[in-house]
């Protein structure tokens, strides 16, 4: 059985391993994180029970499979403590923002099997999308057992490297703007008297139906768009009124600033 392990326990190594444990495609005695906040590996060992330790050298010893999740500017310091010692033949998976594998790879100073992935936060349900680059050292049957895991809580995309920053701004963060998003629908219904955790519920609910619409139809979402508006109707009001705000504009602006950060931040 393969050991994963994790350098860094916090929000998206916590959804990683919340989605491999329900889908049980390792164990929780075969996965180890490390992290320097005692607290949180408190609670990753009480939550997820798996093995948990200080010491980043001891988790990238341990592993076949090592993600690196801590944040971007951390890369250096940490691939400084366990390069000397890295194994040859371990899998190491950057899911840092903005870290490209050419720049993990001249952290290393080695030629190692890295593959960088952008995952998402919706990983802890079993919802997540990850988009997969492997370097040229993955052999077809790694990259396989890697898509596996991702598949296994939620879907996956093989891209091109240099997709990778838009990548972050279509998937990577908007879990961010859909939140805000059902947010603002919750506010909107509450303004109009409903109690606000009814108002959560309904929002959420149509935003996880509408999404599965459109995965599930294969329909144009213009079309289903269409087919919930009623010729001078109610929701062909609202709909104007976001077009007026500029609704779509801001949405693909702030995907644009999204990718610049990311792109920036690899340079
Ligand atoms: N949060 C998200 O939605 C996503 C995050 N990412 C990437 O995942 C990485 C982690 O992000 P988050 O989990 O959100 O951050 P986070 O801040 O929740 O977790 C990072 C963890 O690293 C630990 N840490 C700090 N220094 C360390 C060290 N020297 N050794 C070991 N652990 C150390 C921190 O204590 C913290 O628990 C980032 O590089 C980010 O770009 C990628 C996709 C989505
Ligand atoms: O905000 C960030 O930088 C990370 C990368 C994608 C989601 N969170």
């Amino acid at each position: 059985m393969k050991k994963i392990g994790f350098i860094g326990g916090g929000n998206m190594a916590q959804a990683m391993i919340g989605g491999i444990i329900k889908s049980k495609i390792i164990e929780p005695e075969n996965i180890i994180v490390s992290d320097l906040n005692e607290e949180i590996l408190e609670f990753v060992n009480q939550k997820f029970k798996v093995i948990t330790t200080v010491d980043n050298l001891k988790t990238s010893l341990q592993s076949d499979i090592l993600f690196l999740s801590v944040k971007p500017n951390l890369y250096e310091i940490v691939i400084k403590q366990i390069k000397e010692n890295i194994k040859n033949d371990v899998i190491i998976v950057a899911i840092a923002a903005g870290q490209s594998i050419k720049r993990v790879e001249e952290l290393f100073d080695k030629e190692l099997k890295v593959i960088k992935v952008m995952p998402n936060t919706p990983s802890l349900v079993g919802e997540g999308m990850a988009a997969i680059c492997p370097n040229k050292l993955v052999e077809e049957k790694e990259l396989n057992f890697i898509i596996d895991i991702f598949n296994s809580f939620g879907k996956s995309e093989i891209v091109p490297e240099y997709l990778m920053d838009a990548v972050t701004a279509v998937s990577g963060s908007s879990p961010a703007y859909v939140y805000m998003f059902i947010e603002a629908l919750a506010d909107g219904a509450v303004l109009q008297g409903l109690p606000r955790d009814k108002a959560y519920k309904m929002a959420a609910q149509t935003v996880l139906g509408a999404a599965k619409m459109v995965l599930e139809t294969g329909e144009h979402p213009a079309k289903l768009k269409d087919m919930v508006c009623s010729p001078g109707g109610t929701t062909i009001e609202a709909v104007a009124k976001l077009e007026e705000k500029g609704f779509r504009t801001s949405v693909i602006e702030a995907m644009k600033a999204c990718t610049d950060k990311s792109r920036n931040m690899s340079k």
